[in-house]
């Protein structure tokens, strides 16, 4: 099918560039900046081509399909052995952790004698256009596959929100490390198919610039959008072909406009050149995924029977060097209440939801959260996995996500993964898919955003965003809600609806923590009040009881009131 020399290899370069983009793709979609993938790629083109036999084997077998799960093998391991130690490290330092990687596996083959030294190891010809195109076909494939899954948007909510992915229930180290090690294997593969077609390789291919051109292929081509690699390899591919037919030979002029176009998608279209499509797409014809228009109703015979104690928290404690943000809290929460948690700025309120919903460490006191042990440092996602779920005082959105994919988020924790299930279209995928999509449009219902459920998070007004929030949360089903003033910046009018939908909620039997400052929508909306000042309960009790303890009028106003004073 695809003829002549020239030809051939452009075909093929272009093939390979992709795939090899899709190593730096699946690493940038979950929103991390790692450019070991040089290091991989060698790593599994020198050992394939040491361990699999040059002859095809068994007569026929080609020796490319032989060496292809070696060198992912090899890849992958080299990622996750590499990624133990690295994964701790974010941006620039996890970069420059990788760069090293990558320059000291070149080193170390140049300097060995198994790798053939700096001369290298020779094979012969298996690969070719037809296979290279087959190759990355079956990439863009699984890519396209994996966007709409559970998998998929964890990786994008770890790009997006990493503190609000693990409040959702992902957890933010297997998702890195699955991401890492998937990276590691694309680039094997790439190195393999590399090694058969240019059947010499030298440990001095594999190096930084190597690794900076499949870098801005995945960049300049996009990691929001499924295809990215093969616009920005197609684009970049062919950049030297129109310069060759232009008559343009001058060498600087390839780095001079790849180096111009990375710079103009990073200041301008920060999602890639496959961005600039979905955006005209989207702006013509706004379009929800099979099935989401059909919410399904909550599920509430998981909660917890009214009175079941939920929290219960003894002498709890947190410093930050000299600042003792929370200090020694006694708190039992039942299952069924609607507490406040009230008090003047910088009293401690978030701090102590922060402790409750697993997102940091006590240095003091004890507890448990429906089960989960505080301070035994296993993540927010673990409690969120426990039924607690939350949304914070500065909004966490996903905001380059749509209204239904932040609220599909949500659902993380009850929904199956349907990754594997998808790529071979088992009906069962479509119906667990179907059914993570009713809980979240149950929620945006439940929130009144079910009509805006196609726009992104981003488009949304600033009332619209805090009660995507809330729906975000919801889609979880919660056994217990942190609101962390979720009416901060609405009117009147959004602030009584709001108020009215946590009534609602309670009613079904859903159990709200809501620290808030508007006072009159505590007072109307809460069971009992815990008041806080300088990081100690100062009041706890019946609303209006509360309202009217003189040590709470003076920590709000700073000076003691009598008689019927409120705060
Ligand atoms: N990461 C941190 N490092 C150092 N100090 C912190 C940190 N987080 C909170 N604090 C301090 O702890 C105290 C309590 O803060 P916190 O945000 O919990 O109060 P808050 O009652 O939620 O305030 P606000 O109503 O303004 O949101 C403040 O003095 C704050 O400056």
């Amino acid at each position: 099918m695809l003829e002549g020399f020239g030809y051939d290899t452009l075909i093929t370069t272009l093939a390979l560039t992709g795939i090899f983009a899709y190593s730096f793709h699946v690493v940038l979609m979950a929103g991390q900046l790692s450019l070991g993938q040089a290091g991989f790629a060698s790593l599994g083109a020198f050992v394939s081509t040491l361990v699999v036999p040059a002859d095809p084997l068994f007569g026929s077998l080609s020796p490319v399909l032989v060496g292809i799960p070696v060198g992912m093998a090899v890849g992958a391991a080299a990622a996750f052995l590499l990624g133990l130690p690295v994964l701790r490290l974010r941006g620039v330092f996890l970069a420059i952790a990788t760069i090293a990687f990558g320059e000291g596996v070149r080193i170390v083959l140049t300097n060995s004698e198994w790798s053939g030294g700096a001369a290298g190891l020779r094979l012969d010809k298996w690969v070719n256009p037809d296979f290279a195109v087959l190759v990355l076909l079956i990439l863009v494939y699984a890519f396209w596959r994996l966007r709409p899954t559970r998998a998929g948007r964890a990786f994008a909510a770890l790009r997006e929100d990493e503190l609000a992915a693990s409040s959702m229930g992902i957890n933010v180290a297997r998702t890195r490390m699955i991401s890492f090690v998937a990276s590691g294997a694309i680039a094997g593969l790439y190195g393999v198919l590399l090694a058969y077609f240019i059947r010499r390789i030298l440990p001095g291919d594999f190096d930084f610039s190597m690794m900076l051109n499949g870098l801005i292929v995945a960049v300049v081509g996009g990691f929001l959008v499924f295809f990215g690699p093969v616009l920005g390899s197609g684009f970049l591919t062919l950049v030297p072909e129109a310069q060759r037919a232009a008559g343009l030979e001058a060498g600087w002029v390839h780095p001079f406009i790849t180096s111009a176009l990375l710079l103009l998608v990073i200041l301008f279209l920060p999602g890639g050149l496959s961005s600039l499509l979905t955006h005209i797409t989207r702006r013509r014809r706004p379009r929800l995924p099979a099935g989401a228009t059909q919410a399904q109703h909550v599920d509430l015979s998981h909660l917890p029977s009214p009175g079941t104690e939920l929290v219960s928290v003894n002498g709890l404690s947190k410093d930050y060097g000299g600042v003792h943000a929370v200090r020694s809290v006694d708190l039992t929460v039942d299952a069924g209440e609607v507490l406040g948690i009230i008090g003047p700025n910088g009293s401690g309120k978030t701090t102590l939801v922060n402790m409750l919903s697993g997102l940091i460490d006590p240095t003091g006191g004890a507890g448990n959260v429906l089960g989960e042990k505080l301070g035994s440092g296993k993540g927010a996602h673990r409690f969120a996995k426990a039924g607690i779920s939350r949304t914070f005082q500065h909004s966490k959105l996903f905001e380059r996500l749509s209204v239904l994919e932040n609220a599909l988020v949500g659902t993380h924790v009850r929904s199956k993964s349907t990754f594997l299930r998808r790529l071979i279209w088992l009906p069962s995928a479509r119906r667990d898919e179907h059914a993570a999509i009713g809980w979240a449009m149950a929620a945006l219902e439940r929130v009144g955003l079910a009509d805006r459920a196609h726009l992104s998070a981003a488009e949304l007004s600033y009332g619209d965003q805090r009660r995507l929030e809330i729906a975000r949360a919801l889609a979880s089903n919660p056994a217990l809600l942190i609101l962390d003033e979720p009416a901060a910046g609405m009117n009147h009018v959004e602030a009584t609806e709001l108020s009215e939908l946590i009534t609602s909620l309670a009613s079904d039997g859903i159990t709200v923590m809501l620290i808030e400052h508007n006072v009159g929508m505590v007072l109307n909306t809460c069971t009992r009040l815990v008041v806080l000042n300088f990081g100690e309960v100062i009041a706890a009790g019946e609303p209006t009881t509360v309202a009217a303890d003189p040590a709470v009028i003076e920590a709000y106003l700073g000076t003691e009131q009598t008689g019927s004073a409120h705060v």
